[in-house]
């Protein structure tokens, strides 16, 4: 069903708590002023995409798609429904290799680099179609998280004799304080796949989090959740912004979440970049309020 663009682009109402969705936009243009909204300098370009096309056979997911990302911003990426987000994250996080174009992560430029390394490199990443363990607890799931800071190999562990238990002790007193940062403490035994979807969320964005990622990409953390479960995960982003100053680079459809907690915004559109700016500046760009008029989400 195609929703009034008024009511998909308006400025909804402040679920952040902190953030006052009237306030200036903070970071004003694609390139200049250099405070969040609340007055945190946003620090230099840690993150940057250039000239990225990714083709799939004939279909063109990305053409030409270049942005920048800044330490310590909330970046959204949105567009409609094919516009290549999903594509775009896949190829920032080396899952997918673009055919054109190269990506630097804080001053180090790569074509190809897969998984691992990206992550080695301090970038994690949260799914759409979350990729837990559904048989495994809370626990056991975000310990997962922190399977690339394990120094001690896998027999060792399997024993858990000497520095490999010392290692898990450390490993598993920091997934507790992700725990308690979440709020999932009455949770932590109990195996994901029982959980209602929001917590599971939840529990994906801890994982990502045991990671101590640098950079944090999610890909729609709030995709099915109700209003309650959305701004308890809008407040969770936030404080690990604030709290860790963790970068984060989002994909959203809910306008009013992207308006409300993104320093910028980056639109696609079939695989184009139509759009790069503040909120205000996005939600005013007559390329996107055609590219959404004309779809059905
Ligand atoms: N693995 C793949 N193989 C073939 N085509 C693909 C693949 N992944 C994506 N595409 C195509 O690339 C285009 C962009 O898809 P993508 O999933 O990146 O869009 P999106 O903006 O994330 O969409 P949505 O909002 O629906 O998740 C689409 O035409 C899609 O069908």
């Amino acid at each position: 069903m195609t929703h009034a663009l008024t009511a998909r682009l308006a400025p909804a109402e402040a679920v952040a708590a902190g953030r006052d969705a009237g306030s200036p936009s903070p970071t004003g243009t694609a390139e200049t002023s250099n405070t969040n909204s609340k007055g945190r300098r946003i620090g230099e370009v840690i993150l940057d995409v250039q000239n990225i096309s990714l083709r799939f056979g004939g279909v063109k997911a990305l053409t030409d798609i270049s942005f920048n990302v800044r330490e310590h911003e909330v970046r959204a990426i949105i567009g409609p429904n094919g516009a290549g987000k999903s594509s775009m994250l896949n190829c920032i996080n080396g899952v997918y290799t673009p055919q054109e174009g190269q990506i630097t992560f804080r001053g180090q430029t790569f074509k190809h680099m897969n998984s691992r390394q990206v992550a080695e490199m301090g970038v994690a990443r949260t799914f759409q179609n979350l990729a837990l363990f559904k048989g495994m607890s809370v626990v056991d799931n975000i310990m997962t998280g922190r399977n690339l800071k394990m120094k001690t190999n896998i027999f060792q562990q399997a024993i858990r004799w000497g520095a490999a238990e010392r290692e898990e002790v450390a490993h598993r007193e920091f997934v507790e304080h992700i725990i308690d940062f979440l709020e999932i403490q009455a949770h932590r035994k109990t195996p994901v796949g029982r959980l209602p979807y929001g917590l599971q969320k939840r529990v994906d964005l801890g994982r990502a989090l045991a990671m101590e990622p640098q950079v944090l990409l999610l890909d729609e953390p709030m995709a099915g959740m109700n209003v309650e479960e959305k701004q308890d995960m809008c407040r969770f982003i936030l404080d690990v912004n604030d709290e860790f100053g963790t970068t984060i680079v989002l994909i959203e459809h809910d306008m009013g979440v992207v308006m409300d907690i993104s320093d910028r915004v980056v639109v696609l559109d079939y695989g184009k970049k139509i759009g790069d700016g503040a909120p205000d500046d996005v939600r005013a760009n007559p390329d996107v309020i055609s590219a959404y008029l004309g779809t059905s989400h």
